[in-house]
């Protein structure tokens, strides 16, 4: 399949991979979140989406029900005390154990690190780090460890290393990716598989509202294969890693869709010394007759 080529629904696995599965989006209703509800729900999953908007929710919850489907949206803002446990006691009511969790509601905004205020930072790491945190806890007490499994998912970003004007959002993002790791080792004794993606910049609507045109073009020539990703490159990836094909053994706790190298995409390769003709010719050191291996 080319890569500009419409992915195909489901990630391409079959439609019943999911099937007797419940599993639970967070921001479900756009983007990334929006595409791997759907996702799941064409691999036969019973699915819950939650976000603060209800329209949005709305909608998917009709795609996958016209498909055949089932979806149950809650309204909430994860950040909120309480709101976690309502969504999750939603979500068992519905369908019964949720079986995939996917933490996947984040965001933040760009700014020079010495300007973010201590508010901004919190307002970000509420969300993309206590959040998640609460609602795994949650989604693990109630249903994962007392059925013995369970898959769930953390969104990282791409690159790792850290990202200008991201200082917040990386170093929340850092938090999340070693809570998984952590939480493989810890929790695979209940049968529970944690698992971060992190994945490159991606074509949503939340990077088409929250950020310049200017970014948005800089982070996209920064992509190796020069163009952005697709939602569908996300939540393919999630479905797959949630379904019996998935690897298990050894639990890798990190999969990045597009990482990228600190170096402009198209900067050509250094040419070796030697064959630059303009390079002055590297000088051999002189042969020693002594062999080493030979007493
Ligand atoms: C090596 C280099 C390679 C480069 C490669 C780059 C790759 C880039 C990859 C990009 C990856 C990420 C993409 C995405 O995540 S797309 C997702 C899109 N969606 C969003 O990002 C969501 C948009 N943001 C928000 O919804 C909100 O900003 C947020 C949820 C984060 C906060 O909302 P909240 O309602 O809590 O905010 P408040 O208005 O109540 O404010 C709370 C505090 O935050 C401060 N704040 C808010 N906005 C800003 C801003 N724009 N600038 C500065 N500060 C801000 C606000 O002042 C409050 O703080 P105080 O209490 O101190 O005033
Ligand atoms: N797009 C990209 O390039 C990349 C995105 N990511 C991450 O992937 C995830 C999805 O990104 P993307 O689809 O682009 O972004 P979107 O902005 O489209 O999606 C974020 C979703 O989270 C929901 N959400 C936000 N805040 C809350 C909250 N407090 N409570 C409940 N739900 C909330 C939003 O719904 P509502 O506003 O209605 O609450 C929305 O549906 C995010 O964590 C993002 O940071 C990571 C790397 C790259």
């Amino acid at each position: 399949m080319r890569t500009d080529q419409p992915a195909p629904p489901g990630g391409g696995l079959r439609p019943d991979v999911h099937t007797g599965k419940v599993a639970l989006v967070t921001g479900g209703g756009t983007g990334i979140g929006r595409a791997t509800a759907l996702d799941l729900a064409a691999g036969g999953a019973r699915v819950v989406i939650c976000g603060r908007r209800p329209e949005p929710l709305a909608e998917v919850a009709d795609q996958i029900e016209a498909l055949g489907g089932s979806c149950v949206t809650v309204s909430a803002d994860i950040r909120e005390e309480g709101s976690v446990t309502t969504v999750v006691g939603h979500a068992l009511e519905a369908f019964g154990p949720v079986d995939v969790l996917v933490n996947n509601a984040g965001g933040q905004f760009t700014a020079p690190a010495e300007e973010i205020s201590p508010g901004g930072r919190r307002a970000v790491h509420r969300l993309a780090v206590d959040a998640t945190w609460a609602m795994t806890r949650e989604v693990a007490r109630r249903a994962m460890i007392p059925q013995r499994s369970g898959a769930v998912f953390f969104i990282a970003f791409s690159p790792r290393r850290g990202i200008p004007g991201f200082a917040h959002a990386a170093s929340a993002r850092a938090a999340v990716e070693n809570l998984a790791a952590g939480l493989s080792l810890e929790w695979s004794r209940y049968g529970i598989r944690t698992v971060c993606v992190a994945p490159g910049t991606i074509a949503t609507g939340g990077l088409d509202d929250h950020y310049t045109a200017e970014d948005r073009e800089r982070w996209e020539r920064s992509v190796p294969l020069g163009r952005l990703g697709r939602p569908e490159d996300v939540s393919g990836l999630i479905s797959f890693l949630a379904s019996p094909r998935a690897p298990t053994s050894p639990a890798p706790p990190l999969w990045s869709t597009a990482e990228r190298t600190p170096g402009v995409p198209g900067t050509p390769c250094p040419t070796s010394p030697r064959r630059n003709p303009t390079s002055p010719r590297r000088t051999r050191p002189p042969r020693t007759t002594h062999d080493p291996l030979r007493h």
